[in-house]
């Protein structure tokens, strides 16, 4: 970690945790292309200019994977330096959405609720601890 990275702006990202009544989350597997091709996430991306933190998850959530974000509580946040980027993650819940998850950008997905599936991105490990507490 050099000193250029640690004082650039850190970048905003939605991230959506889609929770089901059984506790069960979805996460996706970031596709081919994009810094930590084939890392599993949960999905969401960076805010654009001109956008709030929710409409972004919105609008991720619809590009991605086709589902209507209905409602979403902020969780926390969390600030990560990578090589590629500084990026400050913004963690929603959601319980209330509308439509099933379709693979619109050929990403893979999976509800989980023992987290089998890996590797996990660096800064999104730390937040399945907490989840499996809420
Ligand atoms: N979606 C998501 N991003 C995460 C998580 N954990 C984590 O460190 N990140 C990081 C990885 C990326 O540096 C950044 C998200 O940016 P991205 O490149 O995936 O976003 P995007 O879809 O808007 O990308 P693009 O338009 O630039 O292609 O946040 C997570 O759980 N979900």
């Amino acid at each position: 970690m050099t000193e250029a990275h640690l004082s650039t702006q850190p970048v905003d990202v939605a991230v959506g945790i889609l929770m089901k009544p059984n506790g069960d989350v979805l996460l996706g597997q970031r596709p081919a292309g994009k810094p930590y091709a084939g890392y599993w996430e949960f999905p969401g991306g960076k805010v654009d200019p001109g956008e709030t933190i929710f409409q972004a998850l919105q609008r991720e959530f619809m590009e991605e994977l086709g589902i209507a974000v209905l409602s979403a509580e902020e969780w926390c946040g969390v600030e990560h330096v990578y090589e590629h980027a500084h990026v400050r993650l913004h963690f929603f819940i959601s319980r209330e959405w509308r439509g099933e998850p379709q693979s619109l950008e050929g990403q893979a997905f999976a509800w989980q609720g023992e987290f089998s599936v890996e590797p996990l991105l660096p800064a999104t490990i730390p937040l399945l601890q907490w989840i499996e507490r809420k």
